[in-house]
């Protein structure tokens, strides 16, 4: 199966010395949904920020990341050819980034300027075959009736669906979703992260998301990440997590944060991937 997202001997350390990243070695199939947990400050945002290249990992450590096999960065250096590669790639903040004072459909054609000559991304000219796109791709989303409205009018979940049709018109093969629903109500959250299961079967998009809520990502991601203080302690399907794994993973935030997610999706008793089975021994010990 081809290889979405390729990640060897990532680290980062900030500059106040803080250890973000620990020895990071993922890899996503395509059209994978996976998603990336671990307690607040555990490095999810600085994990996918790499991803997209938006910061540079350790230089002077070897480390490479790869998105459909281009290089997205390699020891610690940005690639030339990031804007090439950027291109393919959604990101989904959980903030949205919609310009508040322009329309819908003009953010959503957003995701085109790559495609656009310099000029016309510049005076943001769109021909109507672009505006069909968007309109399409809001119909998508189910919000094709607000397109004419100002961003800043849409309630938080049209404006996270809005920001999710940019991503369809960029035509997005890989989707990395930073805390999407953290800032919406529970259907809102429900409403986002079906149109994101729906991207990813449907178009066989490759989706990453972090997510605070363990029960949405045993829901919907059939593989799931932990991260703890950096380090990756477990990355296997979501149904073999365990509610004294997420113990372990969550400590004193534990019982507010999986009392939905000790709920039946998560099976008692499985065992667990290595991974965890050796952290979580660890973690017993200290
Ligand atoms: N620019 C920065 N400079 C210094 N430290 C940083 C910087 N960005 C992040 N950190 C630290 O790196 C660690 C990981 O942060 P990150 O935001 O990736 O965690 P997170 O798992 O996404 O947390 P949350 O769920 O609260 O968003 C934290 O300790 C954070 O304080």
């Amino acid at each position: 199966m081809e290889t979405a997202l390729r990640i060897k001997g990532l680290n980062k350390h900030f500059a106040n010395g803080k250890h973000a990243l620990r020895d990071i070695d993922l890899t996503v199939r395509r059209g994978e949904m996976v998603a990336l947990i671990g307690a607040s400050g555990s490095g999810k945002s600085t994990l996918l920020r790499h991803v997209a290249g938006l910061v540079t990992a350790d230089a002077g450590s070897e480390s490479l990341i790869e998105i459909d096999g281009r290089c997205v960065q390699r020891n610690g250096r940005i690639s030339s050819d990031i804007r090439a590669v950027r291109a393919h790639v959604g990101f989904v903040f959980q903030q949205f980034n919609l310009v508040a004072r322009l329309p819908v459909l003009m953010n959503v054609m957003v995701g085109l300027v790559h495609r656009m000559p310099w000029w016309r991304s510049l005076l943001r000219v769109f021909v109507a075959q672009e505006r069909a796109l968007a309109l399409e791709a809001l119909t998508r989303v189910g919000i094709a009736d607000c397109h004419a409205q100002r961003a800043s009018t849409l309630s938080g979940g049209q404006q996270q669906r809005a920001a999710i049709a940019r991503t369809l018109v960029q035509g997005a093969k890989v989707v990395l979703a930073d805390e999407p629903i953290a800032s919406l109500d529970p259907e809102s959250s429900r409403k986002v992260m079906e149109i994101l299961a729906r991207i990813n079967r449907e178009d066989r998009s490759t989706v990453i998301v972090s997510l605070h809520q363990v029960d949405i990502a045993v829901k919907y991601c059939p593989r799931v990440i932990a991260l703890h203080q950096g380090k990756v302690v477990f990355d296997g399907p979501s149904a073999t997590l365990t509610p004294a794994l997420l113990r372990d993973l969550y400590g004193v935030q534990a019982d507010e944060i999986l009392a939905p997610a000790m709920a039946p999706n998560v099976p008692p008793q499985t065992a667990p991937q290595p991974a965890m089975a050796g952290w979580a021994a660890q973690t017993q010990v200290a």
